[in-house]
């Protein structure tokens, strides 16, 4: 099953470093379930419902006013951080050829650094919206359907191309409406 996601644990299957809740939480699981509750089966891939964008918000800002910290948080250096986590993210994959969905391969050790940038990144990503009085779940989902409108999926099906390569192929993805080429 190669290995996506670390060892068996007596009652489950470890997820970077936390066990499987559900129907999965046993060791004679077959291969499939196995594979899914590994994540290594990317279409059964899933979040947790919780923390929400919210409770995270909170969270960080209450670390940040616990140190007295807000004096530093203004929205240019938190961009700052942010891009700074970006790089250490990047480095997790640097130099690395094509690493494929699932990382196979990938030790736990690095797994941990990974799931510890992509956080860094969430983290000040969060913070940066809410010192922008940006509501990013509510942003978020009107980009999503921007996008939708940008690249109909019966129009761009299969092709990565740039919306504006589909301009200039006969415009059927352009539009005058305000904001929706952004
Ligand atoms: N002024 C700061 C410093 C840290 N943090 C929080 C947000 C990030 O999640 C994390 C960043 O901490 P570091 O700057 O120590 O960066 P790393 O955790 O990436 O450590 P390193 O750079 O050693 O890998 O801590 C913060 O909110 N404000």
């Amino acid at each position: 099953m190669g290995g996506c996601r670390g060892p068996v644990l007596s009652g489950g299957w470890r997820i970077w470093g936390r066990a499987v809740e559900g129907p999965h939480n046993s060791v004679g699981a077959d291969t499939t379930e196995a594979l899914t509750a590994t994540g290594c089966l990317p279409s059964e891939f899933r979040f947790s419902s919780s923390p929400t964008m919210e409770n995270i918000r909170q969270l960080q800002a209450q670390f940040t006013r616990e140190r007295d910290w807000n004096r530093f948080h203004q929205p240019r250096n938190l961009l700052l951080a942010l891009v700074g986590e970006v790089g250490e993210l990047s480095e997790l994959f640097q130099w690395q050829g094509e690493v494929a969905e699932g990382l196979p391969g990938w030790s736990e050790s690095q797994r941990e650094a990974l799931s510890h940038e992509l956080s860094d990144v969430l983290i000040y990503l969060l913070e940066l919206a809410e010192k922008c009085r940006v509501d990013l779940p509510q942003a978020v989902l009107a980009k999503m359907e921007l996008n939708a409108k940008k690249y109909p999926a019966s129009r761009v099906h299969g092709s990565a191309k740039k919306y504006t390569e589909y301009n200039a192929d006969n415009g059927a993805c352009s539009s005058t409406e305000p904001g929706l080429n952004a």
